[in-house]
Order: C-alpha cells, then sequence, then structure tokens
C-alpha cells in the first residue's frame, strides 16, 4: 500500500477547521482506493509568529521539502496587520512558495452543476458550462520584487516594484501551454502591455513560446483591466488564462465568485518537482473564523487536487469532486445557501463529503 507524508499548515482565522475537513476526506479516499497518509503539522503564518516568533520557521521548510505535498489552510488576521511588512504572516506565504520553488498556481474556476442559481451571474451568460483554469505565476513579479520606503521631494513615499525574467516567463508560458493543450487548444495571456515594460516582455516570451512550441494551440492576449470586464460579460471565452502572481490573484477572486463563492476554489501549486502545495485560494476569513460557517468544499477540492497532480491518484481525486458534487445536492454552507436544502456547518459538510465518498 502506498503511504504518502503530507505537511499540513493549518494556519490561521478558519484554516484549522477547513484543513480537519479536508483531512478527514482525504483519510476516507485512502481507505477506499487503498492508499495512507501520515500527516505532520508545521507552523505557518500568524501561528507561527505567535508560537516561534517567524511566519515562516525553517523547520516548516525543511519538513515541507521531505514530504510529498502540503496543504495549507489560510494565512493572516487583524491581529498581525500591524507588523513590518516582512515580519507578516503573508509574508510567510510568500517565502513557503519561494523556498520550494512553486513557480505556477492552478486555481480551476468551475462552476458545479448544482452550484448555477450560486452565482451572481444570469443563466444566459454562465451558459452550459464554466471551467476556467487560471495559471497564475507564483513566484516573481510585484509580490517578490524590490520594495521600499524613501522620501521623494521632502515627503515619505514607498515602492514596489514588478520585474520579470526571460526565463520566468518561458516556464510559466510552458506550464499553461501545456494546460490549454490537454484542455480546449485555447490560450489566453493576460497582461497590461499597453503600459507596463515587464508585461510587453511577458507578451512577447508567450507569443514566441506558443509560435515556436505549441502552434497547435491558439494564443490570445487581452489587458488585464479588459479580463476584468470580459469575466463577468462572458466567462465561457475563455479556457485557460496564463498571467502575473498580482493580476492572477486578483482575477482568480474574481473568478470564484462566478463559481457561487470564494469557498469553493482550490488551488495546486507546482514547481519543477512532484511535490506541490495544495490550497484553497482564499484567505483566513477571520470575519468568519471560529463560527462554524466557513466553506470546506475549497480545501477539500485542493486536497484532491493533491491526490491528481502529486500523489497519482486521480481515481480518487475524482471521488472527491463527485462527493462534493453530491453534497451540494443535499446541503450547503451558510455561503452558498439555497432554499429548499438544509444549511450545515464546516464540520457537517466535511462529514457530509466523507459520507457520499
Ligand atoms: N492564501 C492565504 O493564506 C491568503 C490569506 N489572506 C489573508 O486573509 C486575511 C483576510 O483577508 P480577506 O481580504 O478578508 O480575504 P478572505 O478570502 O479571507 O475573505 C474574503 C471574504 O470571503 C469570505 N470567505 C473566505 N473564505 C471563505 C470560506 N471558505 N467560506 C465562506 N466564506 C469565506 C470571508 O468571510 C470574507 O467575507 C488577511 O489577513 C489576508 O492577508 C488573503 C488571501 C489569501
Ligand atoms: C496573501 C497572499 C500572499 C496572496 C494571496 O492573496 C493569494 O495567494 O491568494
Ligand atoms: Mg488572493
Amino acid at each position: 500500500m502506498n503511504t504518502y507524508k503530507i505537511v499540513l499548515l493549518k494556519g490561521d482565522g478558519i484554516g484549522p477547521e477547513i484543513v480537519d475537513q479536508a483531512v478527514k476526506v482525504l483519510n476516507k479516499a485512502g481507505e477506499k482506493f487503498g492508499f495512507a497518509i501520515q500527516y505532520e503539522e508545521a507552523l505557518l503564518g500568524g501561528s507561527a509568529i505567535d508560537a516561534a516568533g517567524t511566519p515562516l520557521p525553517q523547520e516548516t521548510i525543511d519538513k515541507c521539502k521531505a514530504a510529498d505535498s502540503t496543504l495549507l489552510g489560510a494565512v493572516g488576521g487583524p491581529k498581525w496587520d500591524t507588523l513590518p511588512g516582512d515580519q507578516r504572516p503573508e509574508k510567510g506565504l510568500l517565502g513557503i512558495r519561494g523556498a520550494l520553488g512553486l513557480f505556477a498556481n492552478l486555481r480551476p474556476a468551475v462552476i458545479f452543476d448544482e452550484l448555477r442559481d450560486a452565482s451572481p451571474l444570469k443563466a444566459e451568460i454562465i451558459g452550459g458550462k464554466l471551467d476556467v483554469m487560471v495559471v497564475r505565476e507564483l513566484t516573481g513579479g510585484i509580490y517578490f520584487g524590490e520594495r521600499g520606503r524613501k522620501e521623494v521631494n521632502g515627503v515619505p513615499a514607498a515602492y514596489d516594484t514588478e520585474m520579470y525574467t526571460v526565463p520566468e516567463i518561458e516556464r510559466i508560458a510552458r506550464v499553461a501551454f501545456d494546460m490549454a493543450r490537454k484542455r480546449g487548444k485555447k490560450l489566453c495571456s493576460v497582461d497590461k502591455a499597453n503600459v507596463l515594460e515587464s508585461s510587453r516582455l511577458w507578451r512577447a516570451t508567450v507569443a514566441r513560446i506558443g509560435a515556436e512550441e505549441y502552434p497547435d494551440v491558439e494564443l490570445s492576449n487581452m489587458y488585464v483591466d479588459n479580463c476584468a470586464m470580459q469575466l463577468v460579460r462572458n466567462p465561457q471565452q475563455f479556457d485557460v488564462i496564463v498571467t502575473s502572481n498580482i493580476f492572477g490573484d486578483i482575477l482568480s477572486d474574481e473568478a470564484s465568485m462566478i463559481s457561487g463563492s470564494i469557498g469553493m476554489l482550490a488551488s495546486a501549486s507546482l514547481g519543477s518537482g512532484k511535490a506541490g502545495l495544495y490550497e484553497p485560494i482564499h484567505g483566513s476569513a477571520p470575519d468568519i473564523a471560529g463560527t462554524g460557517k466557513a466553506n470546506p468544499l475549497a480545501t477539500i477540492l485542493s486536497a484532491g487536487m493533491m491526490l491528481k497532480y502529486s500523489l497519482d491518484q486521480p481515481e480518487a481525486a475524482q471521488a472527491i469532486e463527485d462527493a462534493v458534487s453530491a453534497a451540494l445536492k443535499q446541503a450547503r454552507t451558510p455561503d452558498i445557501a439555497a432554499e429548499g436544502l438544509r444549511t450545515v456547518n464546516c464540520t457537517e459538510m466535511g462529514d457530509l463529503v466523507c459520507s457520499l465518498l
């Protein structure tokens, strides 16, 4: 029997509640599909600051490097909001992505049939199917660029720098083209090339990789402001979107709402190896932490992505998706509540998915 070593970074806010549900589901999937998981917890974010004085202890990096994959809840919260930027919980998250070399963040915006009514978009806009894969560059750009404070003309100022190297763009472009090749063969590269020099390099590099290596994939370009609008005007036009770290962060939150709730969107962060880091796209939701209102499905679906992308268990991954779909027919967490269906809390939703697996 395969035994996988998984690190759990529960993090802050709703993090522990949602990760606990995903662990239950992973264990049930293991029983059914004949694998076992050994879990090890490690500290990240605010909880790491409180316990170890740093948002990313070296021990956490070492544990993640030694594991088959990592499952993360979310980090951050008002308690740590006044800390200097490089000591905040979010710095720990950026740090672990960087330390593990996880440059490609896959964020699938899929609408489950059962959730069509939860989408704020009209039925005719969502149409028959909504399945957009956002491929977000994750270890470069403005989140990792030079930043600082200085004085300009005698007044205080601050700056952050967006920079991409050609190899960074090439490798994320290849991930996105490969993904498009396996799907609808359509890739839209999103940038702000009408203003930003880094976007002009991005656009030219993606075009070159496409022409040289992926002539079978249809490549288009779109400015990010237009893309934000097109995602709600006609999301069905998109198959795969490839974009920078900050644009991908913003557009995937937007895309999540089309799917009904940010509590539904999973993600996989991958590098050059097999191991990845899996996490919901949302944050630590301090406004609902401890109330039982958190939707654990994005984290459960992230665990499903882990089975698919890192652990070679595609059948178990599909079974989790099917169980989520079945659960949505019976009950909802408050963010996607529907008339005629039971409203359940985070733990009850986790239990329901397990019972349907
Ligand atoms: N990957 C991560 O760890 C991320 C961490 N953050 C951090 O999280 C904290 C809160 O940030 P916000 O901007 O409020 O974003 P957020 O994503 O935590 O919350 C935005 C809104 O969505 C709701 N929400 C989020 N996840 C939900 C779920 N699973 N079920 C039901 N409702 C859910 C929240 O209640 C809130 O109303 C901040 O400290 C921020 O820096 C933000 C984004 C990503
Ligand atoms: C909190 C962050 C570091 C970034 C973020 O919002 C995300 O990765 O979704
Ligand atoms: Mg985000």
